[in-house]
């Protein structure tokens, strides 16, 4: 048995398992780096905490498209899984999946998911953009809304559903929701503990000068006892903006991010003082003021005055309220939670709003649930305050879920179904849920209650919930009575809560005057923020409008929901909670369980008893014993026939005989016949999936040999069609050639012969002419080149892009701008027009190494690099973003201009090429291949600058305008009537 040890793949498959063996096995495992165990269908994840080589390209392939059974446990393979039953491979049905991921504060949730998205993007390989984008959501998001935590480095501050949209397989867009951002950190932090990630970001870029910020250490709003390393914040700093790039976000949108940021910090520092009539007025020495007035675009004496008193409105008169010190601090405070989650909010509705799925709906989705982890800070010398409050009870909102799903419902099934069955406990957390979320008693109820009392504070609050929950076995009142403390004993173990501020943080507001301040700034962003309303979850109302070709994007308040603010911020998480359940319980749920092995975060170090504690109190012993004994897949009759059939026979009936013949055709044992339904484990699906692969391929076999008999007829046929055309053509060649030479006499009696010119060719056409007289003489016309019929530009679009008049519309109205070189009032000189590969290979044959131009692809809005290589020419596509800025596509780099991407390949190398861009190619004199792009009014001549453009003559791809003119030579452009 020993030398088996952590070989075991999937531990559902191991009878009498107990706690001793359960953990020797994963321990083992985890200590030989194998970090991924099955449970059947649930994939158990062991935080490695180091880099282990399992994510690469290789193991990104090993892990598509095959069942779970042949392959070992890995991350991948639960992407692979969710994408197949997704798009119903494998014998699956289609449909919406949901991947929830849980486990403690520092399990690897956040980690897992990106490695999923990763997975499951090289999956569907479809749309680069919007691939790109989707990529970058989740370092955006991390910038603003984790945190360093005494639990993680890293740790989510909030919540996020992240819904991978698909059509038919292809990934067509995206969306977020967030849950919960942790705002109270952003005005002070745990010792030990830092403020979101973007603060210290900030000061890795010369951008914080900008915004007069000198060193993180001079912010009380920064926690800066430890040392920040430049160089790595000057990376993360980078990869922030890049990202902001990739997925939209405008230059001018990224400035007023950063201009919020920093007037954050500026506002932390203001300061208060008592005058001698006891009002309160910002400290005179400090500068914070005019800093943060300036950068929020407000006027600073409005800013004071809003932060040092108030106005009350009584029915006679105005009454001003003077703030004392401490009010105008949670004031001041209060306003810097609210600008920072608001523009969080912004920033999840903008991306939203950007990967939108376009032109085409989403019929299904993969969503995945990466909440924050449990919490407990007490054992780190902390305290658990309303925060952690809301995110152990997410926590115990998933562990309902998951005991809801693979106990309750399972075995409620067997019952009904009157399968035998030995009932499977495991710890039911409802009552917990209830003592949270109960109506009138439950303790977010009692919150909501105590706010809406005149005299309420966080003791009273605590008495009333001692008073009430007495006896409630869960709740534990503190043993000091006179302190505003209570412990609740989660699923994962006893936590104890200190109720400071709660109230102030369930109610969450800020007072008018500031409202009406932020509304009145000059900075657009703050404006739009502080007029969208909050939504019944928390969430930040706004609408967005995007429209790809004008690349127009607006967000405008939706109208204010009056009911919807009053509520509290417990209220909001119960509500978006609520929504959360709904639409994971209308997905197929896939769970990934993470956990931690050691408290103090290192690798290779395994604390046996911590690991014990959370395997036991998720259950996992209980689930594998379900998984052992249970039957995971449970389809109807009728579902089970409509996809077995194949194995039997074509014409078979949806009855219960007709399941149990299939069943015993395919040589299986240990499955069960119920009422309605089959019971199945996941090694009988996947082995009715393999031999429904192997009927498949041989039907199709069959097909290809039977169709290979027809083609090969079919072909014979054709061949004899060509040979007779090819005789036909040959005669009209012979009577062309008589008409060219003067002797139209042969052309047949009533009909016309065309003789026309597309392209590089003529074609001569004889069309016989039905209601001639019969003495009509034969007739010969000469037509001019015939242009692709004209698509009408669209306001909105510019027709489609493989029309050579739809790009010409769109380089006319939006391009001219990017491939002017202002300097010299001319076209850059890389620069080329509408020319084909081949011609830019044509161009570029005898030049250097490292010689480039940019040319207008000529089937879709947007240009080609193309350049020489060692021995041949290489193409790449420049894509052309949302935001306006350029990329070359499977490249990292945004750039805000074609100069700018042209600037940097001449520094840097291209990822697959190990050279730099050298030369221009420029265009040759007296020839240019740009010139019908500017059209008869060029550019040039609008604005008032004499066009630089040489004259028209030959151009690569333009052989038309070429021929045109050697073939009007020959063929003059009139109509001839003979005879
Ligand atoms: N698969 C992995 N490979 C290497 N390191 C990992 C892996 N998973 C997690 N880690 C390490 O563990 C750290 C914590 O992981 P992560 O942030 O995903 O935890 P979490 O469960 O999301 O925590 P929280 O609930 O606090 O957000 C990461 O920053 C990373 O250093």
């Amino acid at each position: 048995m020993d030398s088996e040890r952590g070989d075991i793949e999937d531990l559902s498959t191991i009878a009498d398992l107990d706690e001793d063996i359960l953990l020797r096995e994963i321990s083992s495992r985890y200590l030989q780096d194998k970090i991924y165990t099955y449970v059947g269908d649930i994939l158990i994840a062991v935080n490695p905490f180091k880099d282990i080589d399992i994510y690469g390209p290789h193991y990104s392939q090993m892990y598509k498209n095959i069942p779970q059974s042949s392959r070992p446990s890995h991350i991948y393979a639960v992407a692979d899984a969710a994408y197949q039953a997704l798009t119903g491979h494998n014998g699956k049905t289609p449909g919406n999946q949901c991947i929830i991921i849980s486990g403690e504060s520092g399990a690897g949730k956040t980690e897992s998911t990106k490695l999923l998205i990763k997975q499951i993007v090289e999956l569907c390989k479809g749309n680069t953009q919007l691939e790109q984008q989707i990529l970058k959501v989740s370092p955006l998001l991390e910038a603003f809304g984790n945190a360093q935590t005494n639990l993680n480095d890293n740790s989510s501050r909030f919540g996020k559903y992240i819904q991978l949209k698909f059509n038919d397989g292809h990934l067509v867009g995206g969306k977020i929701s967030e849950y919960l951002l942790e705002k109270s950190r952003l005005v002070g932090q745990g010792a030990g503990e830092q403020n979101f990630h973007i603060f210290y970001y900030l000061f890795g870029s010369d951008i914080h000068r900008k915004y007069l910020l000198s060193a993180p250490r001079h912010y009380k709003y920064l926690n800066s006892s430890k040392s920040t390393d430049l160089k790595s914040i000057q990376e993360q700093f980078e990869t922030v903006t890049s990202a902001m790039d990739s997925v939209g976000f405008t230059d001018d949108e990224q400035e007023n991010v950063f201009s919020i940021i920093a007037s954050i910090l500026h506002l932390g520092n203001i300061t208060f003082t008592v005058q001698e009539d006891e009002s309160v007025t910002v400290t005179e020495k400090t500068e914070a003021l005019l800093m943060a007035a300036r950068f929020l675009e407000v006027d600073s004496e409005d800013l004071k005055e809003s932060l040092c008193y108030t106005f009350i409105q009584t029915k006679r008169e105005k009454l001003r309220r003077n703030y004392t010190k401490e009010m105008a601090e949670d004031a001041r405070d209060a306003m810097s939670k609210a600008l920072y989650g608001r523009l969080f909010g912004w920033i999840v509705n903008k991306i939203n709003c950007l990967l939108v799925p376009e032109n085409q709906a989403a019929n299904l989705e993969i969503g995945i649930l990466d909440i924050f982890g449990f919490e407990d800070f007490t054992k780190d010398g902390g305290h658990n305050s309303f925060e952690q409050f809301c995110i152990n009870l997410a926590n115990e909102q998933l562990q309902y879920f998951f005991n809801r799903h693979v106990f309750f419902l399972e075995q409620e099934e067997y019952r009904k179904e009157g399968i035998a069955w030995t009932e499977i406990q495991c710890v039911d957390n409802k009552p917990l849920l209830d003592l949270f979320l109960g109506k009138p008693i439950g303790i977010l109820s009692i919150l909501d209650e105590e706010n809406r009392f005149p005299g309420g504070t966080d003791q009273s609050f605590v008495n009333k919930l001692t008073q009430v929950m007495e006896g409630n076995e869960n709740f534990l009142k503190s043993q000091q009575t006179n302190k505003p403390v209570f412990s609740i004993n989660h699923y994962a173990g006893n936590v104890v809560y200190t109720c400071t501020n709660w109230l102030e943080k369930n109610r969450d507001t800020l007072p008018e005057d500031i409202t009406t301040l932020l509304r009145s700034s000059s900075n657009l962003l703050i404006k739009t923020i502080f007029k969208a309303f909050i939504s019944r979850t928390g969430s930040l109302a706004l609408q967005g409008r995007y429209s790809r070709n004008h690349v127009v994007f607006q967000q405008t308040p939706i109208a204010m929901d009056t009911t919807a603010n009053k509520l509290t911020v417990g209220t909001q998480f119960k509500n978006s909670l609520n929504i959360l359940m709904e639409r994971m319980t209308a997905s197929s749920p896939i769970f990934i369980r993470c956990f931690k092995p050691n408290h103090e975060k290192l690798p290779e170090r395994l604390e046996p008893e911590y690991l014990r504690n959370q395997l036991l109190y998720t259950g996992m012993l209980q689930t594998i014993e379900i998984r052992r004994r249970g039957f995971a897949v449970r389809p109807t009759f009728s579902q089970f026939i409509q996809k077995y059939k194949i194995l039997s026979d074509y014409q078979m009936k949806e009855t219960v005989d007709n399941c149990i013949t299939i069943l015993k055709k395919s040589f299986l044992s240990g499955w069960c016949i119920g009422e309605s339904k089959v019971f199945l484990k996941f090694k009988h699906v996947e082995k009715l999936t393999q031999m429904l692969d192997e009927r498949i391929k041989s039907v199709v076999h069959m097909q290809r040999v039977v169709r290979g008999f027809v083609q090969r007829g079919r072909y014979k046929k054709m061949k004899e069609k060509i040979l007779a055309a090819k005789l036909e053509q040959e005669k009209i060649e012979a009577m062309k050639a008589n008409i060219l030479q003067g002797r139209y006499t042969e052309l047949p009696p009533k009909s016309v012969a065309t003789i026309s010119k597309t392209d590089n060719r003529s074609v001569f056409e004889v069309v016989e002419l039905q209601n001639a007289k019969s003495d009509e003489s034969p007739d010969v016309e000469f037509l001019d080149d015939i242009p692709a019929p004209p698509t009408p530009p669209n306001s909105a679009k510019f027709g489609p892009a493989d029309s050579k008049l739809s790009l010409k519309e769109w380089f006319r109205k939006t391009q001219i701008h990017n491939v002017r070189d202002n300097q010299k009032d001319k076209f850059q000189d890389w620069f080329h027009g509408i020319i084909s590969r081949r011609d830019a290979e044509k161009l570029l044959a005898n030049k250097l190494i490292g010689c480039f131009l940019i040319r207008v692809s000529e089937s879709r809005f947007g240009y080609t690099l193309s350049f020489k290589a060692e021995n041949r020419c290489r193409h790449y596509i420049i894509e052309q973003l949302k935001n306006r800025k350029f990329i070359i596509i499977g490249e990292t780099k945004i750039h805000r201009s074609l100069h700018d991407l042209v600037s940097f390949y001449k520094k840097n190398k291209l990822s697959n090429w190990p050279n730099c861009l050298t030369v221009p190619c420029g265009q040759n004199s007296g020839e240019c291949d740009y010139s019908d792009l500017i059209g008869s009014q060029t550019y040039f001549e609008m604005e008032n600058t004499p066009p630089q453009v040489p004259p028209r003559s030959y151009t690569a791809k333009n052989n038309s305008s070429r021929i045109n003119n050697t073939a009007s030579h020959q063929l003059p452009a009139t109509t001839r009537k003979l005879n």
